[in-house]
């Protein structure tokens, strides 16, 4: 079981990311990439890793464009696994960028 830390607290320890604008307590952050091609190996490599942690993002892709949602439905909010994913998805896009 992981802890509830809240919007605030994951934003103080990610770049670039922002509170989602739903009711929900998410994150949320746009990733923009040269093509397609580029924005689909973030999204697999991301998959791949989603799937060791067992924690899986909600996104929306169309062309070079991926926006991300980050919550844990566990706790019903953002927990340490939400900043774990946001700082993966950070690192990826910068060696692709
Ligand atoms: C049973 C399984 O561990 C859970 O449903 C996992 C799967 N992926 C998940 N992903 C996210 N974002 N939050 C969760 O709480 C979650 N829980």
């Amino acid at each position: 079981m992981t802890d509830k830390i809240g919007a605030d607290a994951a934003l103080a320890k990610l770049t670039g990311w922002a509170k989602g604008e739903g009711d929900r307590d998410e994150i949320t952050k746009t990733f923009k990439f040269d093509d397609f091609k580029t924005a689909w190996g973030f999204m697999s490599s991301v998959a791949l890793k989603a799937e060791q942690m067992d924690h899986h993002p909600e996104w929306f892709n169309v062309y070079n464009k991926v926006e991300v949602t980050l919550t844990t439905h566990d706790v019903d909010g953002v927990s340490p696994k939400d900043v774990e994913l946001g700082q993966f998805m950070n690192d990826v896009a910068g060696k692709l960028s």
